[in-house]
């Protein structure tokens, strides 16, 4: 196995390194936060966008697309929203040489832009439960330390569903759907993820109660990669969203919301990725397959018709493939499709050519095997559940191996120093002594395994801080 980078000095540099020399994005835009996608990385996003218009195609979610700027009179219905969001809003202000009557806002995510309409549009119960999505880029003024594809300030892949329903029961319904279509979107990625419920302090802006998808990323740190929210009728009263009942009565719906981003790229490069750069999952990848033609020179056969025609059955039968022909040395391209996380590389010489055979090169776990041309498609296809296999049995125990459960707050501090992820720790739950462990463990609670059932054990156990009873297993994390 390749000797992964794992400790921030190493990880943050890498990171950084691969984003750029796999060219994914390019940094250099003159807007602080803010990056141009480039066409490999475009593409990696677009086939995970693809997976996520499938699951809302399944579960009945109707895409929408809602204008970026918002008047500062609608953003400003939701007395907990504006609080979370005011100090992270872009503002404009004039319209060419003219001040702006009304301010606009650039949307921080769409509720302010959304529900206004959403009241013009459900008048019924028939109307219920109302499901819309929209995937655009949207703007926060992060004032922490920015980072391509984990903390930006324009975040130009925000998927951003936004639910309306009858009542308390049926949004919990939704936020279960949200659950499935998480999880099944993560087996694609092969990525293995934790969900926690946020502590009362650190809810979404207007939510009732938030959930968090967590990763565990190289160095330890936790990144935020989705989100659910049940709002219930916070926002409906705010902006009046009614519906009548069968009885003839009118009722504030119930809502929720469940958001994605391009940190969902992030996980699967820092996740997935080892010293050679991206692994991406075969799911997800703009080219499944880099055939190399190997020449040698004086051999009279022909390496580069059949690495074509190997290339032509492959796309017949549906798999993204490349045939690098470029006048370089095999290592370099090898170096190359490495880097770009290319999960399988087909290699062709002329000793292939006469024994009608190719060899197949795993991206994940750098092996190679010899097989027959007349089972390449076979093969591949075999391989490639081979390595998503891999890939999440690896994402999985990187990260139970980076969740433990103490006791005490000295054992705490002594996991984050050995290898930070995930510490479990008894508490009473009461705020103030959840505030106090984050003081003590310099670190963020991330909240409590979520559903409850799968965290007790937690009979005789006493908060570390006041010393009463445990209700609850709090989650601490340094986080992104
Ligand atoms: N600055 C950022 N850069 C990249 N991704 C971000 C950033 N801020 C948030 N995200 C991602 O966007 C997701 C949704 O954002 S959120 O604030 O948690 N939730 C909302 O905005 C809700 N309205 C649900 S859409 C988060 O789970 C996180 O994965
Ligand atoms: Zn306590």
């Amino acid at each position: 196995m390749v000797e992964r980078k794992r400790w921030s000095e190493a990880f943050s540099d890498w990171f950084n390194e691969v984003i750029e020399t796999a060219g994914i994005l390019d940094k250099r835009y003159p807007v602080k936060g803010m990056n141009v996608w480039l066409p490999y990385g475009l593409k990696i996003m677009r086939n995970i966008e693809k997976f996520i218009r499938e699951e809302m195609e399944r579960t009945g979610h109707q895409e929408v697309l809602f204008p970026a700027l918002i008047p500062e009179t609608e953003f400003r219905k939701e007395a907990e929203h504006i609080a979370g969001f005011e100090g992270e809003v872009f503002w404009v202000t004039h319209a060419g040489l003219d001040p702006l009557d009304v301010r606009l806002i650039l949307r921080p995510t769409s509720e302010t832009a959304m529900y206004s309409m959403f009241s013009l549009w459900i008048r019924s119960h028939a109307d219920l439960p109302f499901k819309v999505y929209q995937i655009v880029n949207v703007y926060r003024y992060e004032t922490k330390h920015t980072r391509p594809l984990i903390r930006v300030r324009e975040i130009s892949h925000f998927f951003e569903a936004h639910t309306a329903h009858r009542d308390f029961e049926d949004a919990e319904r939704q936020i279960r759907e949200d659950l499935e279509i998480f999880d099944r979107l993560m087996r694609k990625l092969a990525i293995a993820y934790i969900i926690s419920k946020r502590p009362e302090w650190d809810k979404f802006p207007g939510a009732f109660y938030s959930l968090g998808a967590e990763v565990v990323m190289p160095d330890g740190r936790t990144l935020q990669i989705g989100t659910m929210h049940n709002y219930k009728q916070n926002f409906a009263r705010a902006y009046n969203i009614l519906y009548e009942t069968e009885t003839g009565d009118h009722e504030y719906v119930h809502q929720t919301t469940f958001g994605m981003s391009e940190r969902l790229l992030a996980a699967v490069i820092a996740i997935h990725g080892d010293d050679r750069g991206m692994v991406l999952p075969p799911t997800i990848a703009p080219i499944q397959v880099v055939i190399v033609p190997i020449p040698k020179k004086d051999a009279e056969v022909d390496v580069y018709a059949y690495a074509r025609e190997i290339a032509e059955e492959l796309k017949v039968a549906g798999i993204r493939v490349h045939v690098d022909e470029r006048d370089i040395r095999p290592g370099r391209k090898f170096y190359d499709w490495e880097l770009k996380g290319v999960p399988l590389r087909i290699e062709v010489g002329p000793r292939d050519v006469e024994g009608k055979t190719v060899v197949i090169a795993r991206r994940d776990t750098l092996t190679k095997e010899t097989v027959k041309r007349a089972r390449v498609v076979d093969r591949v296809r075999e391989l490639f559940d081979e390595i998503m296999e891999n890939l999440h049995a690896r994402a999985r125990e990187w990260l139970e191996s980076h969740i433990k459960r103490v006791e005490t707050l000295e054992e705490a501090k002594e996991a984050f120093e050995d290898r930070r992820g995930v510490v479990e720790i008894p508490w009473c739950g009461e705020e103030e002594c959840g505030l106090r462990m984050e003081e003590v463990l310099d670190a963020k609670m991330l909240g409590t395994p979520y559903p409850e059932e799968e965290a007790l054990r937690l009979e005789g156990k006493r908060c570390p801080v006041c010393g009463g009873e445990a209700k609850f297993v709090a989650r601490f994390a340094r986080t992104y």
